[in-house]
């Protein structure tokens, strides 16, 4: 079998037409531009790519971008300061901290002094509670891609089997949550796995979020099942740079009945999603109704 490819780039693109139709339409009926306010602490040059990224695409859509560059050596009270002033300012609608900061600072304490309402990386721990107990919140922009992929994909995924391979706050285990939510059987997969190899292989859905390039090969993925590759790997080969993920795609896509391709897949959503969440906190903060299909 030959899979599929699912095309997030072009779904993104989609998505950020969706996202731009309703700022127009905000813009014109309320007299309101959608904020979206990004920290960067350090010099990380993944994190000024994506950041850089982030910044073109959110004016692209019409909404207002807001970068704050701070030295590596901010301090934490600076920092808090800094989101203190960005969660009352009202032209801001969505923050997000970039991540990963800088030893120094108390990831969790940062993360935890967002506005809930204006978290637009849904990393808070209210609304992971508000997540994990089915309630309306702001859910993670990289899980949520995903998501919308796979509905896109396959309509329901009631009674899927489905694996995720990670476990992190950030990625794995929202995911879990959110295939939950849509009636999957889900089974989480980190480190200490036993047997991974047969636990993927049971998979009609999997998920790699782990970080190691192409450790997933094609003899682990069940005939047809849908594959979504969230890993983002630099690696050199035959003397050039090159973006790999979390599978090895070559074999994977000679198995699987869909799958995403790196670059090109989850990363593009990731940021698509980014806009929609500033767009939903937007329309949330001013009472407005939510737009649709672009929430969970
Ligand atoms: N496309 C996008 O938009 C995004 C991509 N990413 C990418 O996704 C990947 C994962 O990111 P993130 O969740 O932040 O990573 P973390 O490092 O926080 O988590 C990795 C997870 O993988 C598990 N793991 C590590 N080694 C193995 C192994 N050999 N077998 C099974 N599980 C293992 C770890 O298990 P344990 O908990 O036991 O240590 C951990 O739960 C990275 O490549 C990252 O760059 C991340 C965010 C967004
Ligand atoms: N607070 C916070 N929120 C995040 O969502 C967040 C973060 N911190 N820290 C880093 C990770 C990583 N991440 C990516 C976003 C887009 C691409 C992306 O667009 N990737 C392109 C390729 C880009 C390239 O060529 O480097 C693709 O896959 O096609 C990748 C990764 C968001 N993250």
């Amino acid at each position: 079998m030959v899979a599929q490819v699912i095309d997030g780039k072009a779904f993104a693109a989609k998505v950020r037409g969706q996202v731009a139709d309703q700022v127009a339409k905000l813009k014109e009926e309320n007299g309101i531009t959608p904020g979206l306010a990004v920290v960067l602490v350090g010099e990380d040059p993944a994190s000024q790519v994506y950041v850089r990224s982030k910044g073109k695409m959110t004016v692209e859509v019409g909404m207002n971008s807001y970068e704050h560059k701070l030295d590596v050596d901010t301090s934490e009270e600076d920092l808090l300061a800094l989101i203190d002033k960005l969660n009352n300012d009202p032209a801001v609608h969505g923050i997000l901290v970039q991540l990963p900061l800088p030893k120094h600072l108390n990831e969790d304490l940062v993360i935890n002094s967002i506005d809930p309402a204006k978290d637009v990386d849904g990393f808070h721990i209210s609304n992971v509670g508000l997540l994990g107990t089915g309630q309306k919140s702001m859910v993670p922009c990289t899980p949520l891609g995903c998501l919308m992929m796979l509905r896109d994909y396959h309509g329901s995924l009631s009674g899927m089997d489905a694996v995720v391979i990670g476990r992190s706050n950030i990625v794995g285990k929202p995911m879990a949550q959110l295939l939950l939510g849509d009636s999957c059987t889900v089974t989480i997969a980190h480190s200490r796995t036993k047997d991974l190899p047969d636990v993927v292989r049971r998979a009609d859905i999997v998920v790699a979020a782990v970080g190691r390039p192409e450790m997933v090969p094609g003899d682990w993925i069940k005939e047809g099942a849908t594959v979504i590759d969230v890993g983002i790997n630099r690696i050199e080969r035959d003397g050039k740079n090159k973006l790999v993920g979390d599978v090895d795609y070559a074999s994977a896509s000679q198995r699987a009945g869909a799958i995403t391709p790196v670059p090109g897949g989850v990363g593009p959503m990731t940021i698509a999603c980014l806009l929609a969440n500033t767009l939903t906190a937007c329309c949330r903060a001013n009472a407005l109704p939510e737009p649709e299909g672009l929430t969970a």
